[in-house]
């Protein structure tokens, strides 16, 4: 069973006076329920323009997302219906969910369902602040009074306060340093398992989704270029890119630095190279890769879109 399905998106940006950006150019992924399915990509190639199509608040140019089954229709952050609540987002900037002139508490308590009244309601902002491992006396203060890293963990607990059964992570702890960093990974991991919530966690950072990822897919250029169970990805990588990205990994900074062998940048979306999209960058580029790869299944929930990996054509048999 699937909580989250994102079938045949396909996202394009329309920036006045310049030509349209195909962001996303048709992406198939799902979440299961206590998953952790990692998507991993250099800038630009598409990772925000997804998420925010798949946590409803945009909508995907063609395609569908399925949350629980139902199709998630963009009706702005908070007309959302009951339904889909169930599926939050936590930005690379925490001000992107929290309000720097209103205290902490309230806009916790905004996200918990109506029902909830009375003594039960302040129990409920109380169990919130302490899954994130703040003190209650968080609630009456304002986001600009934490640091970076508490207020990450705030936003979290927004996501957090209507249950959700998803949660959409778009770089969370890109803006952040590194002990925070490591808290706020461990937090939403713990989360993930202890509530058996499901999780589409987005990182340029291999590294980072290779310790927490069930799953890991890589995208190049609007496109997913192979996905593998995340021990399969690392110790069979199929694609030329995946490989790239994992040789890549020892050398990390902040951004992967590609090897020598893969010459060249990321090419400009509004004018992506026809075929492999990955083909004008790759060592073992050759005359079919003219021709856009499909993506053919290497096992079990496994896939890759590269002529490399193709099964051999089948012949007639007389
Ligand atoms: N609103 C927009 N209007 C025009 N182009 C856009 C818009 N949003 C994104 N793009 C373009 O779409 C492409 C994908 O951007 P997106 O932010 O989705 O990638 P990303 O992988 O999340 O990168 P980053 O990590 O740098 O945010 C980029 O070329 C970007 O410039």
């Amino acid at each position: 069973m699937t909580l989250l399905d994102i079938d045949g998106v396909h996202v394009e940006h329309k920036p006045r006076g310049r030509a349209p950006v195909r962001a996303v150019a048709g992406v198939d992924l799902s979440v299961a329920p206590g998953q952790i399915v990692g998507l991993v990509g250099e800038s630009g190639c598409g990772k925000s323009s997804l998420a925010r199509v798949a946590a409803g608040l945009t909508a995907p140019s063609a395609g569908e997302v399925r949350y629980a089954g139902r199709p998630v229709t963009p009706l702005g952050w908070r007309r959302r219906t009951a339904d889909q609540v169930g599926l939050q987002m936590v930005f690379q900037n925490p001000y992107a969910s929290l309000n720097p002139r209103r205290a902490v508490g309230e806009q916790l308590l905004d996200g918990v369902p109506a029902e909830v009244t009375g003594a039960a309601r302040s129990a409920r902002l109380n169990e919130l602040l302490e899954r994130v491992g703040m003190p209650a006396a968080a609630a009456s203060r304002y986001p600009h009074q934490f640091s970076g890293g508490q207020r990450q963990r705030l936003a979290i607990a927004r996501a957090l306060a209507p249950q959700p059964r998803v949660i959409i992570a778009d770089e969370p702890v890109t803006a952040l340093d590194a002990s925070s960093q490591a808290q706020v990974v461990n937090l939403l991991v713990g989360l993930v398992r202890e509530l058996g919530m499901g999780m589409l966690f987005i990182s340029h950072d291999l590294a980072l989704v290779h310790e927490i990822a069930d799953v890991t897919a890589v995208m190049y250029l609007g496109k997913i270029v192979e996905t593998a169970p995340t021990r399969q990805l690392w110790a069979q990588p199929h694609h030329p890119y995946t490989r790239a990205l994992i040789d890549a990994v020892p050398r990390i900074s902040t951004e992967p630095v590609l090897p020598a062998t893969l010459a060249g940048e990321v090419p400009d979306p509004a004018n992506a190279p026809a075929g492999c999209r990955f083909a004008p960058r790759c060592p073992h580029a050759f005359d079919r890769c003219a021709t856009e790869p499909p993506t053919v299944a290497i096992g079990p929930s496994a896939g890759v879109a590269c002529w490399l990996h193709q099964p051999a054509p089948q012949t007639a048999r007389l």
